[in-house]
């Protein structure tokens, strides 16, 4: 579904992505660790296309993306839940759901059913300014926005950062019920390893701006691979 391929990105002389390669497929989740500062939200933000690959390739069901804005790339089914939530807090929760519907047809401009299921709260705050929930909430509603666009690929820059453990269990949650029922493939960034083994398909491990290991879940807990996640 998703392929990147030998990505490489400058930041000016330096270098954020050193030959990354990865998939991640419908209805699997998967998951990409490291330190602070290794390059993953780097890696994210250019599948989404707010960064432009030094050299490489992102493909999504078979077709280049990198002559393709993230507006075209949204179109063609990739939501993105940014670091640090980027809802608008002066807008309600209806107004920051409705942003979803920008990359949509009229005729699919509504809110999925399985967004208030999932995210319940969403529903009794509709009202409410983003900038008056809490962290939790505001984590839940913009996983919300991001699914009012039917996603095919859902990229999660460190969605559990900052949560309160109930929070973390309800989107740990709706991930599933996402790779499950709905076949999405989601990407995932986290420095939370229990979240991560508890649902990743696959795992991919960075360091310095490279993948230095690729495995499943259960590779977490080897030695050869902690080293690149402990401090
Ligand atoms: N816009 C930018 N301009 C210049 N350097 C940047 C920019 N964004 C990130 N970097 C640098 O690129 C490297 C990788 O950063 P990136 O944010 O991708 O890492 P990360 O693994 O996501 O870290 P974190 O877990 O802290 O988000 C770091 O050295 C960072 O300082």
């Amino acid at each position: 579904m998703l392929e990147v391929s030998n990505a490489t990105l400058h930041y000016g002389a330096a270098q954020a992505l050193r030959g990354v390669s990865l998939t991640a497929r419908a209805g699997k989740i998967t998951c990409v660790l490291g330190r602070n500062g290794v390059g993953k939200t780097s890696l994210m933000r250019s599948i989404v296309g707010h960064h432009r690959l030094t050299s490489g390739s992102v493909a999504f069901e078979g077709k280049a993306l990198d002559r393709s804005a993230a507006y075209d790339r949204a179109r063609s089914g990739i939501a993105f839940v940014p670091q640090g939530r980027e809802i608008f807090p002066l807008l309600t929760v209806k107004e920051n759901l409705e942003s979803g519907f920008a990359s949509l047809k009229r005729a699919d401009r509504n809110v999925p059913g399985h967004v208030f299921e999932l995210f319940p709260v969403l529903r009794q705050m509709l009202a409410r300014r983003g900038g008056d929930l809490s962290g939790g909430q505001q984590q839940q509603l913009a996983i919300g926005r991001a699914l009012v666009m039917r996603p095919k690929l859902l990229v999660l820059d460190e969605p559990t950062e900052g949560i309160q453990p109930s929070i973390i269990k309800d989107i740990g949650r709706a991930i599933r019920y996402l790779r499950d029922q709905a076949g999405i493939a989601v990407l995932l960034v986290e420095q939370y390893l229990d979240f991560c083994r508890e649902l990743a398909d696959e795992v991919y491990v960075m360091d310095r701006g490279q993948i230095v290991h690729t495995g499943p879940a259960e590779d977490l807990d080897k030695p050869h691979v902690r080293k690149f996640l402990t401090v």
